[in-house]
């Protein structure tokens, strides 16, 4: 169990706050993880973070303590995810792109083009040999729906989970990338098509949740094992007081859906760190797509980083508080990353592969091949074709989603069972009137048909009682 890191950042006072109330902060250094903050009634309380990052601080001290740790994890095969939170116009986007991605001054390149270097320099000065490839998605939340900023044609992008690669995004686009220049071309153009708007707090201010999916495979020419790792960024939209921010009209249906799934993401976070100890509770992660998606990184495999952006001024005092008790709360949630390794050798032709697909239909063959013969397993996977039992788990979202989707393999097979039961009483039948009409000579030929077909009858109930077997059905209401 790791905890999530969680570090604060203050930028410096915007023109506007030096106006609005003489410069007046509402923090005060102690060191680098601890300062005391003041709130609007003037009362102080102590806060601690694994980092704090003041107004005079470095793009890059925050990429060299956040983010590179999380870049050797991923190259290591683990999945990790860097979020910036906070405030509308508290630094979230400059902290994550910079003032841009490309043709950036090294010293305010934000964390998106770091970690990209980051990772193409750490694939490439490691001494085992291998071959690797980036793959890049890119997604926006935006109105509670999730759209492909690479492919804008993709407005509303479902979020899927699997046992084997946990939460994604199926038909999301993916391109794949051979070095930093090219994997940075790309975000900025899908930097472009996020939705972004002018309001009282920011003139560029985010109006959706932006996440950067950056996928690694590595295959190891020495024992051609495989590794994955999926580093996520997320650049949330900011919470905003609208009463205070004026905001009307779309914009303030956009800050509606903001705060409400920011909201969200809040009541995850206080489900998974409220639990009773030992106890499992719901978390209300289908709540809305933010928590949804970021299921993984809160409460699953991933190594998580936090950075709350806050502005320092007076005036934002009460919006900074409520970004550092989130930043507090989120201190407190434990995950359990693991190393994503594949024993086998991968296809030889998976420059561009994904991480393996969760196979069941294939694990139900192989684990029949265990107890029947070659033909039948054959013949079971015939069947399923030819009734259109599709067996595709991958899609399944949860345990009553597989018991509906066993159900549903069941009745076809019962249904196709019933057929051929129909078919053998037919076919004896048609075997006694026969018996009936020709000599003794021809008539044992003729009980050789009924005969394989009680065979393939008695086969098929096998098949049928051990899928119910394996798949946990021990009294089936459908097969009485
Ligand atoms: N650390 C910093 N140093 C200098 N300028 C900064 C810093 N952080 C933010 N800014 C400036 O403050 C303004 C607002 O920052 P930014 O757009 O990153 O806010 P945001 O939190 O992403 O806001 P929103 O949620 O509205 O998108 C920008 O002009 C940005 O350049």
């Amino acid at each position: 169990m790791s905890n999530v890191t969680v570090c604060a950042r203050f930028r410096p006072l915007n023109s506007k706050e030096k106006q609005n109330d003489n410069s007046s902060v509402c923090i005060r250094s102690r060191d680098t993880e601890t300062f005391i903050f003041k709130d609007e009634k003037d009362e102080e309380s102590v806060f601690s973070f694994d980092r704090v990052f003041y107004e005079q601080s470095e793009q890059a001290d925050v990429y060299q303590f956040l983010a590179l740790p999380m870049v050797r994890d991923v190259v290591d095969g683990y999945n990790g995810t860097i979020i910036t939170y906070g405030q509308t116009g508290a630094g979230k986007t400059y902290s994550m792109e910079g003032p841009g991605i490309l043709e950036c001054s090294e010293q305010k390149k934000g964390l998106l083009p770091r970690v990209v270097e980051g990772l193409f320099d750490s694939l490439n000065s490691s001494d085992e040999k291998k071959t690797y490839s980036i793959k890049l998605s890119m997604v926006e939340i935006y109105m509670e729906k999730v759209r492909d900023l690479f492919d804008l044609s993709k407005v509303n992008i479902q979020i899927k989970e699997s046992k084997s690669r946990g939460i994604f995004l199926p038909g999301v686009t993916e391109i794949n990338v051979l070095d930093p220049v090219e994997a940075l071309q790309n975000l900025s153009k899908g930097i472009a098509n996020r939705t972004v708007g002018e309001t009282q707090m920011n003139m560029a201010s985010s109006r959706s949740h932006c996440i950067y999916i950056l996928t690694i495979q590595q295959e190891f020419s020495r024992d051609k094992r495989t590794r994955f790792g999926k580093l996520i960024l997320v650049d949330l939209a900011g919470s905003e007081k609208v009463e205070k921010t004026g905001a009307e009209g779309r914009v303030l249906d956009e800050a509606k859906t903001i705060n409400k799934s920011l909201s969200a993401l809040g009541n995850v976070i206080n489900s998974l760190t409220c639990g009773l100890q030992g106890k499992t509770s719901h978390i209300p992660y289908r709540d809305s797509k933010l928590p949804r998606i970021l299921q993984d990184a809160l409460g699953g495999n991933a190594r998580t980083a936090l950075l709350c952006c806050c502005s320092p001024s007076a005036f934002n005092a009460s919006e900074t508080l409520s970004t550092l008790r989130f930043g507090a709360r989120a201190k407190h949630i434990k995950a359990s990353p693991r190393m994503n390794y594949s024993e086998e050798k991968s296809d030889t032709s998976s420059s561009t592969a994904s991480p393996p697909d969760d196979d069941s239909s294939a694990r139900v063959l192989n684990k029949l091949t265990e107890k029947f013969n070659v033909e039948d397993v054959k013949f079971l996977e015939e069947l399923f074709i030819q009734e259109g039992i599709l067996f595709d788990l991958s899609s399944v979202e949860e345990e009553s989603d597989i018991d509906d989707l066993t159900l549903q393999v069941i009745s076809l097979l019962q249904a196709a069972m019933e057929k051929l039961t129909a078919t053998v009483d037919e076919l004896k039948r048609e075997n006694s009137i026969l018996r009936a009409k020709v000599d003794a000579s021809t008539d044992s030929l003729l009980y050789k048909g009924a005969e394989n077909s009680s065979i393939f009858q008695n086969m098929i109930s096998g098949i049928l009682t051990f899928f119910l077997r394996w798949s946990g059905y021990t009294s089936p209401r459908c097969w009485q």
